[in-house]
């Protein structure tokens, strides 16, 4: 079946995919933000929450601080610092505001924390300003 090349079927937050994540996200001033809980399907070692899907909901709520802005702009850079690792079940808060931008490059900063407000995770991202027709032309048809 094909599907139109503009669904939104992102992995961070389509309502609709299947398999993702289905974020939300709020504003508070500079700061996007969103919540997660993760389950035994996010897991890596056991009971610890996979550190690639962390990484993920850092790019995604950088990208969505962005993309609510009306600016469309694909990760080109990215590093993570895993500070304290986070377990299954927890509820999680993932924040990004902006640190920087000059012409196309715009720098990110994210962070999640644990329920106690501890910084689990910080990332900084390079973004890179790309032309809407860009991400819709990437969007393959499935057949
Ligand atoms: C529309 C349908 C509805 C859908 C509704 C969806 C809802 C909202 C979805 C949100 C979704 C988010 C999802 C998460 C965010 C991803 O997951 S994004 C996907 C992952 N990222 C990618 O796939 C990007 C892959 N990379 C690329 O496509 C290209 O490398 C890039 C990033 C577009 C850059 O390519 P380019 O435009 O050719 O740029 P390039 O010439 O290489 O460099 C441009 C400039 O940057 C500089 N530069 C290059 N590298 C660097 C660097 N590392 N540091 C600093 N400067 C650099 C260059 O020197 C150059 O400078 P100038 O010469 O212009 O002064």
């Amino acid at each position: 079946m094909s599907k139109p090349p503009d669904e939104n079927m992102c992995f961070g937050c389509s309502p609709q995919n299947p398999v993702g994540l289905k974020l939300k996200f709020e504003q508070d001033g500079d700061v996007c933000r969103s919540y997660f809980i993760a389950g035994p399907v996010h897991q890596g070692w056991r009971g610890i929450v996979h550190g690639g899907l962390l990484a993920t909901l850092l790019d995604e709520v950088m990208a969505q601080w962005l993309w609510m802005r009306g600016i469309t702009a694909m990760t080109m850079e990215m590093t993570t610092r895993y500070s304290r690792s986070v377990r299954v079940g927890e509820r999680l808060t993932v924040e990004a505001s902006m640190t920087s931008a000059r012409g196309r490059l715009i720098e990110m900063a994210g962070r999640l924390l644990l329920p106690d407000g501890t910084v689990a995770v910080r990332a900084k991202a390079k973004f890179l300003k790309v032309k809407p027709e860009k991400v819709k032309k990437e969007v393959p048809a499935i057949e």
